[in-house]
């Protein structure tokens, strides 16, 4: 009954219009489960490698090396198995692989048939896939944080930093918090109007407006909050990803979208320390960037014990990597991105050690999406109370949001909104 009889990758398109790798698992009851594998921009260097073609396909770079290693390599290999064996399946597709990053077989193909065989097992078993992953105890339906503003290599605009983002933490429930998070994210889009900037929106939903500085993207949500009748703070707070792996340059921060000026990474801390004061901000992620583990430390000495500090580019949802921060005191709490790591097993062990150490874990999307809502469920399932999957205006963040109200409802009375309690440190 659950075992893997057939396994079938595919090219299909991301968000971007670029390809990307789909999986099916079928069982021999007949049961199938499929997941498709997101892809980053603003990728760190550390990142598990995916596959990539030499040859262009629809928007860019083919993954058919990927599709062809899942069809001819991983699914001969796994045929037999049983399906709610993860940590055998991805152990053996780890051992497959060989490599220590998954170059060979790509990252892209094994996390797609490691996704699968979790959405194929929970079918099988008659069970949501988030109570799979996460058993009888998962309830706690996250802060949307939903990325309003796009800029650096998410958008061709004026604005250096890549995500800011409104946490609508003041909500009895998920639905009413995507409630306000719309209403601010339309309030935003007549403030920005009414000044005369451009509403067109970027890779991950937000708009992406040229404004003066950076500060001033602040500014607008702020005045959005206040226009939809909420609270900044009190309702409504702020979460920032400026992406500042992507400004490192020459050992300093250079804004490459406003003023073209560098800054070291005690400015930075400084920039980061003003906004705090001045802004009702409850996350900063990638506050500096993933090679400046020396500027890190100083920010966490600094900020760590009152804003939650979340590392991307610098750990990439990997535990050798993450066991380092913690043993030097670094960050505070780790973005989750399966596709960093490129099994479901990894990135639950990746967790695990985040929470036997006092670390936040906060889920993520990628920057090239697609409609699998994985990510939705992965979030209930771990109970982390937080993820970011973009505004609420693409369809492949959308999905995210769906699958969480479908979760919501799922759940009744037993479901519990995570509110504030979420943000690490934030008082
Ligand atoms: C979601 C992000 O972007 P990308 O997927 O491009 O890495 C991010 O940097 O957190
Ligand atoms: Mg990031």
């Amino acid at each position: 009954m659950m075992t893997i009889a057939k396994i079938l990758g595919q090219e299909v398109l991301d968000s971007r219009g670029n390809p990307t790798v789909e999986v099916h698992i079928f069982l021999n009851s007949g049961i199938v489960g499929r997941a498709i594998v997101p892809s980053g921009a603003s990728t760190g260097e550390k990142e598990a490698v995916e596959l990539r073609d030499g040859e262009k396909r629809y928007g860019g770079k083919g993954v058919r090396k990927a599709v062809a290693n899942v069809n001819d390599v991983i699914g001969p290999a796994l045929e037999g198995m049983n399906i709610t064996d993860q940590r055998a399946i991805d152990y053996k597709m780890i051992e497959l692989d060989g490599t220590d990053n998954k170059g060979k077989l790509g990252a892209n193909a094994i996390l797609g048939v490691s996704l699968a065989a979790a959405h194929t097992a929970a079918a099988a078993l008659g069970i949501p896939l988030y109570r799979y992953i996460g058993g009888v105890n998962s309830a706690i339906l996250p802060v949307p944080c939903m990325n309003v503003i796009n800029g650096g290599v998410h958008a061709q605009n004026s604005v250096d930093f890549q995500e800011f983002k409104i946490a609508p933490h003041n909500a009895p429930d998920f639905e009413t918090a995507i409630q306000i998070g719309e209403e601010c994210f339309h309030a935003l889009k007549q403030v920005l109007h009414d000044k005369g900037h451009n509403t067109g929106v970027g890779d991950e939903g937000g708009y992406a407006p040229d404004l003066k500085s950076n500060d001033e993207a602040v500014e607008f949500i702020l005045r959005a909050i206040e226009k939809a009748g909420y609270t900044p703070g009190d309702d409504v707070s702020i979460c920032l990803d400026p992406a500042t792996s992507e400004m490192y340059k020459d050992g300093g921060y250079f804004f490459f979208s406003s003023t073209e000026e560098t800054k070291s990474a005690d400015d930075m801390v400084r920039l980061w320390e003003d906004w705090m004061n001045k802004y009702p901000i409850v996350l900063l992620e990638d506050g500096l960037g993933e090679n400046d583990w020396e500027g890190w430390k100083t920010l966490t000495d600094t900020l760590g014990d009152k804003v939650e500090l979340v590392g991307d580019d610098i750990f990439c949802t990997n535990p050798a990597i993450l066991q380092q921060a913690i043993d030097k005191g670094i960050g505070n709490s780790i973005l989750i991105k399966l596709n960093q790591i490129g099994t479901l097993t990894e990135t639950l062990e990746t967790i695990e050690l985040a929470n036997r150490n006092n670390y936040n874990c906060y889920v993520s999307h990628r920057s090239g999406e697609t409609e699998d809502t994985t990510i939705a469920d992965l979030t209930v399932g771990i109970g982390c109370g937080h993820l970011k999957t973009g505004s609420g205006c693409r369809s492949e963040r959308v999905a995210k949001f769906n699958q969480l109200l479908r979760i919501e409802r799922e759940l009744g009375s037993a479901a519990k909104y995570a509110g504030i309690g979420a943000f690490k440190n934030v008082k």
